[in-house]
């Protein structure tokens, strides 16, 4: 377990991590993502953790061991960069025996754990390669085989993700999960990726300016985000209020919903997947019957691969929405709510 309270980081006269308390890796929580905009500290955090960077004040302790004294290499950490930081000109198989080595562990034991090590992040065979001939993300797994080689006690993946593309990121971050929860390691994930963190992660933490905000299970953040701030980083575009009904039923402006929210009420934050447009023909609902949607005009209609996603302008503002039936630019619609899709953001 991970224990850090009032941790600060600095460079020069700047504090970039502020009084920052964490605990990481419960009984439930192997893969922990550290989630945050670009800026916020995460990787000064991670080097923190890892003995790269000194702390102006505070303390990091692992498993109830204080790290203050204790040096980088004696941490027994395993970090992986987001560009994996491979040595260049030697073989993948001298890459991932580089620890063992110094560590003391005999050849024999070094060639047995680099052939299981290429098992587990699935590139058997290739311990002769030179490491400049692997794709990026075959280096990234050989930079995971090396840092899981020595068998750490925690490993810290800054971005080991970032420079590969899109559809090479979410495949292997969930191969990465797999891999990490086959070796039973506990795991720091870096990202800026909502993605990646749910794809990854049994708990995610929301870093913000030097401080982390919220620590939750990734739908538990989703549907119940700590402020309006953490909502809008986590991708709701539209915050509104929402008063409560009686005991699961909320009133807002777009209609009444069936949502839980506490007697002083709550704001809702709204992400387009959260409301659903419908052109206005529903006989259900007349003009001037605003209490299950409410009325708008389609601004925008983008025609996504998961569906048309719209621009709604209406009474109370625009709002992003998805799409249902055939809508076309300054078409009338209703737009919804759609209760377990939006976030509750408690006062
Ligand atoms: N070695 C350094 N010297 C001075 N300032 C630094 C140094 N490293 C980082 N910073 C500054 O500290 C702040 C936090 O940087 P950090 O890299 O920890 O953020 P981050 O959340 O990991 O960002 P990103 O997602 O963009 O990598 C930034 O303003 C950055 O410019």
């Amino acid at each position: 377990m991970l224990h850090i309270e009032k941790l600060s980081v600095a460079y020069g006269a700047e504090s970039v991590v502020k009084g920052l308390d964490w605990s990481v890796g419960g009984q439930d929580s192997l893969v922990t993502a550290l989630l945050g905009p670009s800026g916020c500290g995460k990787s000064t955090l991670i080097r923190a953790v890892a003995g790269l960077e000194r702390p102006t004040a505070g303390m990091i302790r692992f498993d109830g061991t204080d790290l203050a004294e204790i040096a980088t290499h004696r941490r027994d950490f395993g970090v992986v960069f987001q560009d994996g930081q491979l040595f260049p000109g030697r073989t993948v198989a001298a890459n991932i025996g580089y620890g063992l080595r110094v560590r003391g562990w005999s050849r024999a034991d070094i060639a047995a754990r680099v052939v299981q090590m290429l098992e587990l992040v699935r590139l058997p065979g290739v311990e002769k390669r030179r490491v400049e001939s692997l794709s990026g993300g075959q280096a990234q797994r050989v930079a995971l085989a090396r840092a899981l080689a020595p068998r750490p006690r925690l490993l810290l993946l800054d971005e080991p993700l970032a420079a590969l593309d899109r559809r090479l990121r979410d495949s292997l971050a969930v191969e990465i999960a797999e891999i990490v929860r086959a070796a039973g390691t506990p795991t720091i994930v870096v990202t800026h990726d909502h993605t990646e963190a749910a794809l990854m992660a049994d708990s995610v933490a929301v870093m913000r300016d030097g401080e982390i905000v919220q620590t939750a299970r990734p739908a538990a953040l989703w549907s119940a985000p700590r402020d309006e701030w953490t909502a809008r980083f986590l991708g709701c575009t539209t915050i509104i209020d929402a008063h409560k009904e009686r005991e699961g039923l909320a009133v807002t402006v777009f209609g009444a919903l069936a949502v839980d929210v506490p007697d002083a009420g709550a704001r809702l934050g709204l992400r387009a997947e959260s409301v659903l447009a419908e052109p206005a023909t529903d006989p259900a609902m007349q003009e001037g019957d605003e209490s299950s949607g409410a009325f708008g005009t389609a601004m925008v209609v983008a025609d996504l691969p998961g569906g048309p996603r719209l621009r709604v302008a209406t009474d109370h503002g625009e709002i992003d929405a998805i799409g249902a039936g055939a809508i076309a630019v300054g078409d009338r619609v209703v737009v919804r709510l759609i209760p377990d899709r939006v976030a509750v953001i408690r006062r």
